[in-house]
């Protein structure tokens, strides 16, 4: 089939890509000048794991090609994805303005029959919206053909989004009529061998089922936060406990790693639009928005335990922070927990030294400040530094030789916002270890407020607010 995707960043390339490699044609349209002309010189806008090889052999097969003009694009398209970015507006709702007027774009030229298909996350109710401009068209006489608007919600993540499109959970098609979720069927066969993948319903249950995914996978996270946080309190150990959950099949094994919290482009946003949508039918979303307030929280937490270990004096420490991307295997910084903690350790004085295999450049435009340094490897990041937080799970983290940062940290501590080490190994290096949940600061605080600093302990020679910590603590 010949097909367009409008829209070629994260969803739109990753889309465009695989239905190439499935023996479509497809061309990617974006507004974006700039994007297009580096696409055409094989330079993608972002890291993606295979994206890359993906995009180079299907432009080599003559099956992939980018333009920003949008009528050119769309002339011979069978079926015309809309892949737009629906970002938070400063009220929290999606904002599907953009999308809107390029739907009103899309029906002002479109003469031929065919398909047009939403993919970006979009509220119940705008396919509707987007179908009532296309058949104006039709009323006014501009158009011959009726044109028929589909629901086709992506659930890729980042890190593994060629994965999971090329062997996908479940394909969610919502139509109005049989020749829509036909064409869907026949364009997904590929990726749908036993036939069993594509869910067929109506267009806005189709809208809404993205909204309920992201709800679920964000409610368990935070739930598995919250747990965390009242086992610490009481003196359990998340980890096995996290064991016995994966175990029950019925609660199941993935979302219940605790955190930092969760971020990235999708599940923050999609959470307060969720939560606007409830509110305009006065339904109270009192679950959704305790999942929000627990997520908000755990970044606090963590700076809060930072704050307690340097007694509330930050300014002039300096921190070493290992990962920037909301996770491993992408360069998104889009609401990562990383951004949100290097600016209240900036704001209140610290120096930070921080380091990613992929995000840094994102993290230097978007915190241009001269208190933050990001420099080329995690070693670097903890020279002369005061402590070390850990804030992406990148493989290269998972085993550091903790001797080396016993002797360069100045305090020593490492805060492991994703838990990736074990106490015991950590302890016996003589580093102190803060993980998610973790009671807090239970052995140096004694119930004092923590903007107080408290008479050093174990180390007599110390000053007061440059602690020596043992492992004992
Ligand atoms: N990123 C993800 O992992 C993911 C996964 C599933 C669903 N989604 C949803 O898919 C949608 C797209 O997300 P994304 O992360 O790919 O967004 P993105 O910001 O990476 O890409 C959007 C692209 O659209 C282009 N664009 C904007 N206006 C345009 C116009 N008028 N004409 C042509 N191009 C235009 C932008 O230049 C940009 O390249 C969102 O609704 C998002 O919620 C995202
Ligand atoms: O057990 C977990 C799992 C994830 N996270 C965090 O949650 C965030 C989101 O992670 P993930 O869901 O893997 O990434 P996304 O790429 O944002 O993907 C989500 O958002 C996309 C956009 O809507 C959907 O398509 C995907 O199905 C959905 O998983 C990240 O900050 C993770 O660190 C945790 O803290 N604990």
């Amino acid at each position: 089939m010949n097909v367009a995707i409008i829209g070629t960043g994260y969803v739109g390339l990753v889309t465009g890509a695989c239905l190439a490699e499935s023996g479509n044609s497809v061309v990617c349209i974006d507004n974006d000048a700039a994007k297009v002309a580096s696409l055409r010189e094989g330079q993608l806008p972002f890291h993606e794991p295979l994206l890359d090889d993906l995009v180079a052999a299907a432009r080599q097969r003559g099956k992939l090609w980018f333009t920003d003009q949008l009528e050119q694009g769309t002339r011979a398209a069978d079926i015309i994805f809309l892949a737009l970015g629906t970002p938070s507006g400063a009220d929290g709702y999606a904002q599907v303005a953009p999308l809107l007027q390029c739907a009103q774009d899309l029906a002002a030229t479109l003469r031929h029959k065919c398909l047009v298909v939403v993919k970006s996350t979009v509220p119940p109710g705008t396919c509707a919206t987007i179908q009532a401009l296309f058949d104006m068209q039709l009323a006014q006489g501009n158009a011959a053909y009726r044109v028929s608007v589909a629901s086709n919600p992506e659930f890729l993540s980042e890190g593994s989004a060629v994965a999971d499109f090329r062997n996908p959970a479940r394909i969610v098609v919502g139509a109005a009529n049989d020749h829509a979720a036909g064409t869907l069927r026949q364009l997904y066969a590929p990726f749908d061998p036993g036939g069993k993948l594509v869910m067929e319903m109506d267009v806005r249950s189709a809208e809404f089922a993205k909204y309920a995914c992201n709800a679920m996978l964000a409610a368990r996270i935070s739930l598995i936060n919250e747990l965390a946080n009242i086992a610490g309190r009481i003196g359990a150990d998340i980890a096995p406990i996290c064991r016995v959950l994966r175990s029950d099949p019925r609660i199941g094994s993935q979302y219940l790693q605790p955190g930092a919290g969760y971020g990235g482009s999708c599940l923050p946003k999609d959470l307060r639009a969720l939560i606007r949508m409830a509110q305009d039918e006065d339904e109270p979303a009192a679950i959704l928005r305790s999942v929000e307030q627990v997520n908000q929280r755990q970044i606090e937490l963590l700076y809060d335990a930072i704050a307690r270990h340097f007694w509330g004096r930050l300014k002039g420490r300096r921190i070493a922070v290992w990962g920037l991307a909301f996770k491993p295997g992408t360069d998104d910084i889009r609401e990562a927990p990383s951004v949100a903690l290097i600016q209240s350790l900036l704001e209140a004085g610290a120096r930070v030294r921080a380091y990613d295999p992929l995000a840094e450049s994102a993290v230097g435009s978007l915190i241009p400040h001269a208190n933050l340094a990001l420099v080329d490897s995690a070693r670097q990041a903890c020279e002369n530094a005061d402590a070390l937080v850990v804030m992406t799970e990148w493989e290269e983290f998972r085993a550091p030789d903790f001797g080396w940062l016993a002797a360069t940290l100045g305090t020593p501590a490492v805060f492991d916002a994703r838990d990736l080490y074990q106490s015991r190994e950590l302890h016996s290096f003589g580093l102190r270890h803060y993980r998610p949940g973790q009671k807090r600061l239970a052995a140096i605080d004694h119930g004092r407020s923590w903007k107080q600093p408290p008479a050093p302990r174990n180390n007599a020679a110390a000053a007061p607010d440059t602690p020596r910590l043992t492992a004992a603590e």
